[in-house]
């Protein structure tokens, strides 16, 4: 049982065209991510100030963040053009080439899971990020020569879940990597009043604050909470208030923490079926049925913020947090003294 479209296809999921509809398109109206727009404000502004293309930019986080949110302000931002591809879709070289070639001078061209990108198709990319060149070769066999094309100058805006999936010589070709971190729940507290507002649904600040607070941390999570509460407010004929929210929300099974049934099998797994741990990934994801890429960029990342897992040389750990969760002992009778807190 996956979260709704998330683990298959993070970018395949109901109300799509409504998630358009909500997309911030500057970054005043990109709530929170201080410190990565903050720094973004002021390269953008010597950019625009030199007419130059602003340095490439790599974006990196757990689904849901807002990388692709955030791209599409900088081209608007920059006042340039945005093109969008994805690794994976891009199977060859001359791909690739076709889209350099038809970029506008200083365009933003987004590449999504930027670590699906074939070896091939990265090596074209180097010359084409350093030097905005192409290297093309003609012929075949001793009579093989390269020519070097120019491009325009561009920025890449590159964005995956985890940094650490990138071969280290792209990494290193981005002159500005950003971290994108969890939301603080006053800042999706923000996000969902000013969607339900887009929405014309009716809704309180604790409405709100309700669900940003089991949100994962996450704007897409909270969106869609926003969603399905309304539903139920809706036949309800109710507002959304946090009375109404808490019990659409009980309905949709997420706890008080925000963690669904997924992130509760998870647990499950680790603390009773391999005794809390060290387990390795490979072996947890099986156990839970899912890829293993979905369990490391999906679930385990919110888990280990929180405390509930650790990651170990050996393997992942369940912390004290984890047994009073599921309502379990600890084991050695240390409490973590936060449950409760949150
Ligand atoms: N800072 C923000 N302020 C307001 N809304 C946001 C913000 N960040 C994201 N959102 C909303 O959350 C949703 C998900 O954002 P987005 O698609 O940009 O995430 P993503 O990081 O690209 O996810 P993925 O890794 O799955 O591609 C969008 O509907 C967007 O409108
Ligand atoms: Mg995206």
């Amino acid at each position: 049982m996956s979260r709704e479209g998330e683990l298959s296809d993070p970018n395949a999921q109901g109300g799509d065209a409504l998630d358009r509809a909500l997309r911030p398109q500057t970054f005043d109206d990109y709530v929170g991510q201080r410190k990565a727009k903050s720094n973004l404000k002021v390269y953008v502004d010597a950019a625009r100030g030199r007419s130059e293309a602003l340095d490439h930019v790599l974006l990196f986080g757990p689904p849901g963040l807002g990388k692709t949110t955030l791209a599409q302000i900088l081209a608007r931002e920059m006042g340039v053009g945005f093109r969008a591809t994805s690794g994976p879709v891009i199977a060859k070289a001359g791909d690739l080439a076709a889209i350099l070639t038809n970029l506008e001078p200083n365009d933003v061209l987004f590449i999504d899971e930027i670590h699906r990108l074939p070896a091939i198709v990265e090596e074209i990319l180097y010359p084409a990020m350093e030097d905005y060149a192409l290297d093309i070769v003609i012929g075949e066999g001793p009579s093989a020569r390269s020519v070097r094309l120019d491009l325009s100058p561009f920025t890449l805006v590159g964005a995956t879940t985890r940094a650490g999936l990138l071969a280290t010589p792209l990494r290193d070709r981005f002159g500005i990597p950003l971290r994108l971190e969890f939301y603080e729940p006053e800042e999706l507290a923000r996000i969902v009043m000013a969607a339900a507002r887009k929405l014309g649904a009716a809704i309180t600040e604790d409405g709100a604050v309700e669900i940003a607070s089991r949100a994962r941390g996450t704007p897409r999570i909270a969106l869609r909470l926003l969603r399905r509460v309304r539903d139920f407010a809706e036949a309800e004929g109710a507002k959304i208030d946090s009375a109404a929210a808490g019990r659409a929300l009980k309905r949709l099974e997420i706890d008080s923490d925000g963690l669904d049934a997924l992130d509760r099998r998870y647990l499950h797994a680790l603390v009773k079926t391999y005794a809390g741990g060290p387990v390795g990934v490979e072996t947890l994801a099986a156990a839970l049925s899912e890829a293993r890429d979905a369990v490391e960029d999906v679930i385990e990342p919110y888990l280990m913020q929180k405390g509930y897992v650790a990651r170990t040389p050996r393997g992942r750990t369940a912390a004290p947090l984890a047994y009073e969760r599921l309502g379990l002992p600890v084991p050695g009778g240390v409490q973590s003294g936060l449950f409760g807190e949150k």
